[in-house]
């Protein structure tokens, strides 16, 4: 049995949830060869992203969030192959030729990185940046480029817009740098949004606030937005959806109230367990995921993340399809957690 199934997961539930996806990703395969070995990063990943809603993409280093956003966007290197299908409201982004995606890109799906810093150009002021990227998507002249930009800065709540307007990304704290970056993706009105770890460099409490900024956009604009971090409290915090990725697979998905609910995937588990809890002593170990995740060079014989998990057996072995369980919940487990409290110790 294979692992790569494919889902479509089509609920329609009266919060909006079920809008007509914007975004269809399905069975999206990305391989590299590197040193004549083949890397399998991405393997038949597929979910839907729907207007004015947040998906978070979440899984440990290397599980493949990037590769799969990165193939969204056309921003893999000419060395990956890319296989599946992405349908943004109608147009299919896999096998675009480069000059169509780079049409697309920036136009209909914007991407925010992790470092402002690296993404600004340090010798232009942020209002030239933005001008830059209006006139990049817009036919308008100079001043009503100036006027959107400042509209942009607003739109992103960056204090004084028009005082930071003349301002050079250093003269700008990390938080403000990465609100220009926002509103330098948001200059064309995507209908996707992508945020790459794009609060990890910053601080809790400006953190907080980008992506609450990011929740209200969603909502104003009705942009679709993916983020993809490490944290699960970040995701709980701010997502309408999660996706949980490991080894390349989609593993576990829900709505983000449903999932922490009822997590059943033993390694969603073991990744909650692994937040740094402030209740805990400052000297107590913090619970760490053990062993590492498969070599994704390797054939994989069964569930991968049997090695770590400490609800394996024999079953295991045949890799577990992803299915939808309960309504709207899908995961890939012959074991899941069921939520019993005698169960609290385990993984
Ligand atoms: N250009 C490349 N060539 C070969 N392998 C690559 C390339 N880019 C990514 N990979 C591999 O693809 C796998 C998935 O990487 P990816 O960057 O998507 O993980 P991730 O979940 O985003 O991790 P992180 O959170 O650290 O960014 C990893 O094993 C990585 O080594």
């Amino acid at each position: 049995m294979s692992t790569t199934m494919t889902i479509t997961p089509e609920p329609a539930t009266s919060d909006g949830i079920g809008d007509k996806p914007v975004l269809r990703v399905r069975d999206l395969q990305v391989t590299f060869t590197r040193a004549g070995k083949r890397i399998r990063a991405a393997k038949g990943v597929s979910f839907n992203v729907r207007p004015g809603k947040m998906l978070a993409i979440i899984g440990e280093s290397g599980s493949g969030k990037s590769v799969t956003v990165r193939a969204l966007m056309g921003l893999l290197p000419p060395s990956a192959k890319v296989a599946g299908s992405a349908d943004l409201d109608g147009q299919e982004l896999v096998g675009l030729s480069d000059r169509k995606m780079r049409l697309v890109r920036g136009q209909e799906i914007s991407m925010v990185f992790q470092d402002p810093a690296r993404s600004l150009n340090p010798t232009m002021s942020v209002g030239a940046q933005i001008v830059e990227s209006v006139r990049t998507h817009r036919t308008v002249g100079r001043k009503e480029a100036a006027e959107r930009a400042i509209e942009l800065l607003k739109l992103v709540r960056l204090p004084a817009p028009e005082k930071r307007f003349h301002q050079y990304p250093h003269q700008l704290s990390g938080g403000m740098r990465q609100r220009v970056m926002i509103a330098i993706a948001l200059a064309s009105d995507p209908k996707v949004l992508i945020a790459d770890e794009a609060t990890t460099a910053l601080d809790v409490t400006t953190q907080a606030q980008i992506m609450e900024l990011l929740v209200d956009l969603r909502e104003r604009l009705g942009t679709a937005v993916i983020m993809i971090s490490h944290d699960l409290g970040l995701a709980a915090s701010y997502a309408d959806e999660v996706l949980v990725m490991y080894a390349g697979q989609v593993v576990e998905q829900a709505e983000t109230s449903e999932l922490f609910a009822n997590v059943r995937m033993p390694y969603t588990r073991a990744l909650l367990e692994a937040i740094p809890q402030v209740s805990r002593p400052s000297h107590s170990a913090l619970t760490v995921i053990g062993g590492h995740p498969p070599d994704p060079s390797q054939r994989i014989e069964g569930c991968p993340f049997r090695p770590r998990c400490v609800r394996a057996t024999e079953t295991c072995v045949t890799a577990p399809a992803l299915l939808e369980h309960d309504a709207g919940h899908w995961y890939a487990c012959w074991h899941p957690v069921t939520g019993d409290p005698r169960e609290e110790t385990e993984s």
